[in-house]
């Protein structure tokens, strides 16, 4: 039988709370939990484990908001692949219900919120810092390279080591070497991260166009990258111990959850056709990358 108007009563105008979740799902949630993780793991280890609670929060806050713009920006410029692939064909703004203008609005005005929390109650390097990841991921990843290029994600992905940096200028008001290795662990963690996901929905890539590296080299090969890149993760995340930065908690976390992720990746490049394998590494990344930034929590509260 066929549903009428009647049937359902809000059909012409959706319920506030429907809006609000769709606006809610633009900034990408799910994976901000992570980026506030690698944030305040980054602000404990720069004030030695006596970080304050107010710049703590506001610099999550301020955080929050400038992933949520360079999210926003990223779903509106996206849209037209968006629309092609399985995994995001139901975003608010490939399936219609919010307007490239009021998602262009709403990526502005988190923009500017974040900029004012940051430079007003953290202070303007750490605002700034927060543009520059906004900008990077827009105009760099988004637009540049994730279409034209398979190295899109390695290169773009400078874009999801800048949170630690903005944590650590908020509390120093500078970025010094230990700032900069962990930036370098993320910057290294990306691509095992997000190939082992295209390589779960390569079909989906291919169908878009997008120029993923499985699409292009294939699943041996992407495996095999992979592998490398996990390799080359481990010796920078243990360099903090030697450097002096973090203590003997995190040098045992850090080995143990290395040797764990890399185990993960030698699965994978054993049976690199496997979906049900790529799923659990990408699963296993981010566990991976929260576990380690718990761990120099810790250590950094407990032993500084
Ligand atoms: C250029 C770099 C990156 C790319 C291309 C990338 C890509 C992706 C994609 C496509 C997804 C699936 C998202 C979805 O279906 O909603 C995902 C999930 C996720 N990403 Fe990344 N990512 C990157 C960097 C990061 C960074 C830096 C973090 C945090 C530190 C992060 C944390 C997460 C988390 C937590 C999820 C799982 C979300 C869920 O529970 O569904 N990603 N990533
Ligand atoms: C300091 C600051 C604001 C930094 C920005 C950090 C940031 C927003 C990182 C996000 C990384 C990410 C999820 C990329 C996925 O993009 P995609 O387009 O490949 O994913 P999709 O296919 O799910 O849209």
């Amino acid at each position: 039988m066929q549903e009428t108007v009647l049937d359902r009563p809000h059909a012409g105008a959706p319920r506030l709370s429907a809006v609000l979740k769709d606006y809610y799902e633009l900034t990408k949630p799910r994976i901000q939990v992570l980026l506030l993780i690698t944030t305040a793991g980054a602000m404990w280890i720069a004030s030695k484990g006596h970080v304050e609670p107010v710049l703590l929060l506001v610099t999550l806050l301020g955080g929050t908001l400038a992933a949520s713009s360079a999210n926003v920006f990223n779903c509106l410029i996206d849209r037209d692949i968006d629309l092609l692939m399985e995994r995001t064909r139901r975003r608010p703004i490939p399936a219609g219900r919010i307007q490239p203008l009021q998602a262009t609005l709403f990526a502005l005005a988190l923009g500017a919120a974040s900029f004012v929390v940051l430079a007003l109650f953290a202070n303007l390097f750490a605002a700034l810092l927060a543009i520059t990841g906004i900008g990077f991921y827009v105009v760099v990843y988004t637009l540049w390279l994730k279409r034209t290029t398979t190295q899109n994600i390695v290169i773009g992905g400078a874009a999801g080591a800048i949170p630690p940096l903005v944590g650590w200028a908020a509390v120093t008001g500078s970025l010094d070497w230990s700032a900069w290795m962990l930036f370098g662990i993320i910057f290294l963690w990306t691509p095992p991260h997000f190939w082992a996901l295209a390589m779960m929905i390569r079909e989906d890539y291919r169908k878009a166009g997008v120029p993923m590296l499985p699409v292009v080299v294939g699943d041996e090969k992407t495996a095999r990258w992979i592998f490398w890149y996990t390799l080359a993760l481990l010796p920078v995340t243990l360099a903090l111990y030697p450097l002096g930065t973090m203590g003997w908690i995190y040098l045992v976390a850090a080995s143990g959850l290395g040797a764990w992720f890399l185990a993960g990746a030698a699965r994978l490049l054993r049976v690199p056709h496997e979906r049900k394998e790529a799923r659990a590494l990408f699963k296993r990344s981010i566990f991976y990358l929260m576990l380690l930034f718990v761990a120099m929590g810790i250590d950094s509260i407990l032993l500084r």
